[in-house]
């Protein structure tokens, strides 16, 4: 059943597919009108990997699952699913492609009139599979997804959550290459939305399955995924393992997408800062992964005789790797005090920003 589409004559020769990637797009390009909705995307998703993307409303994420799964032909640029470039084929060709990509979505797109079983069993009915077969698989998978007891309920008397668990074990039942998660956890509250990122993750490492996800939320992103890109305006503007673009996100959008999980400048320190000299200095310092392990603080009180006081901040964990910000109020210190403290900082690679002076203790 797990059938993998042969490499084909299709593709192009001198660019080899490679089998780690399950999905290869290449300056994908598609224009509604002066709008852009795709300016040149390239991205690979690898094989076993969760790869999160990331935008605002707009950005062009809905165009490119579209592009993904056929329903969008882009400008130019190709598309290719597991080796095989789809942009170009035709309705019939591309039913069988669709197949390999079993989609969850943000409001769950249970058929009301089927019971629990008969909505996860859907894709092997299309597929032409036999009662017997179906309902079987049916069955494992509501194991899988805790939901066994509710095999001839209606989606009506399920919660969100619940048929979230019901819109996965359809979206797996054909043994796809990829689950595609587009807003799945968006219409969650944040309890049922941890549940369900948490059965994400379990798929992806007891299946092995490889999972694209997109989403407007970040820590989506930070809960679940291996590798993130950043969309905006149609075209990828960073992107790279989480844990790293968390550390050093280098994008303004990145770094605005990320402000609400990530520690900033308390606004009523924020608006008493000034350029001129005072009594305090306010530095942002931000350490990732070695430089996080070692004896920062410490280190610091040694070269800083008139002491500091921590403000704000922490130390986060993401993909197991220490990502954290700091605001430190450091208390008579020159400027030549300042220029010391920074050049240690960097030297043990971390980021620091004097960020200005307030007059009076914070
Ligand atoms: N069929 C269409 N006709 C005209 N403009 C379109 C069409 N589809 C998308 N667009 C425009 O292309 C841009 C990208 O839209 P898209 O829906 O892909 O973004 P998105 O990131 O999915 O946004 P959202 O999160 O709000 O769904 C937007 O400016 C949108 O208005």
């Amino acid at each position: 059943m797990n059938q993998h589409f042969p490499a084909t004559a299709e593709i192009p020769a001198g660019t080899p597919e490679r089998p780690e990637h399950v999905v290869r797009l290449t300056e994908l390009k598609r224009r509604f009108g002066a709008t852009p909705a795709l300016d040149g995307v390239s991205l690979t998703v690898r094989k076993g990997e969760i790869l999160g993307i990331i935008g605002r409303s707009g950005a062009g994420k809905s165009t490119l699952i579209r592009c993904l799964n056929g329903l969008e032909r882009p400008d130019s640029g190709q598309v290719f699913i597991e080796g095989r470039e789809i942009s170009r084929l035709g309705e019939r060709e591309l039913q069988p492609l669709r197949r390999r990509i079993g989609m969850i979505f943000q409001h769950f797109n249970l058929l009301s009139a089927k019971t629990v079983e008969d909505n996860v069993a859907l894709p092997l009915k299309i597929e032409g599979r036999p009662e017997a077969e179906r309902l079987a698989r049916a069955a494992e998978l509501l194991e899988f997804v805790g939901l066994s007891e509710k095999a001839k309920a209606y989606p009506a008397s399920l919660s969100g959550g619940q048929k979230q668990r019901v819109g996965i074990a359809r979206a797996l039942a054909a043994r796809p290459a990829l689950l595609l998660s587009d807003e799945a956890t968006s219409a969650l509250d944040p309890e049922t939305t941890r549940s369900i990122l948490a059965l994400l993750k379990d798929i992806n490492r007891k299946l092995g399955l490889t999972i694209l996800l997109i989403t407007h939320e970040m820590e989506v992103i930070r809960s679940i995924a291996d590798r993130v890109a950043v969309i905006d305006a149609g075209r990828i503007v960073e992107e790279g393992p989480v844990w790293t673009v968390f550390a050093d996100p280098k994008s303004a959008i990145t770094q605005s997408l990320l402000s609400g999980i990530r520690p900033q400048l308390p606004a009523e320190i924020a608006s008493r800062l000034t350029q001129g000299a005072g009594t305090e200095a306010i530095l942002r310092i931000d350490v990732a992964g070695e430089a996080a392990r070692g004896p920062l603080l410490s280190d610091l009180a040694a070269a800083l005789p008139g002491g500091f006081r921590l403000v704000h901040g922490g130390i986060d964990h993401v993909q197991q790797q220490p990502v954290g910000t700091l605001f430190l109020a450091v208390t008579g210190a020159d400027a030549n005090h300042l220029e010391q403290v920074t050049a240690l900082l960097r030297a043990r690679e971390a980021r620091v920003e004097v960020l200005g002076h307030v007059a009076k203790s914070v």
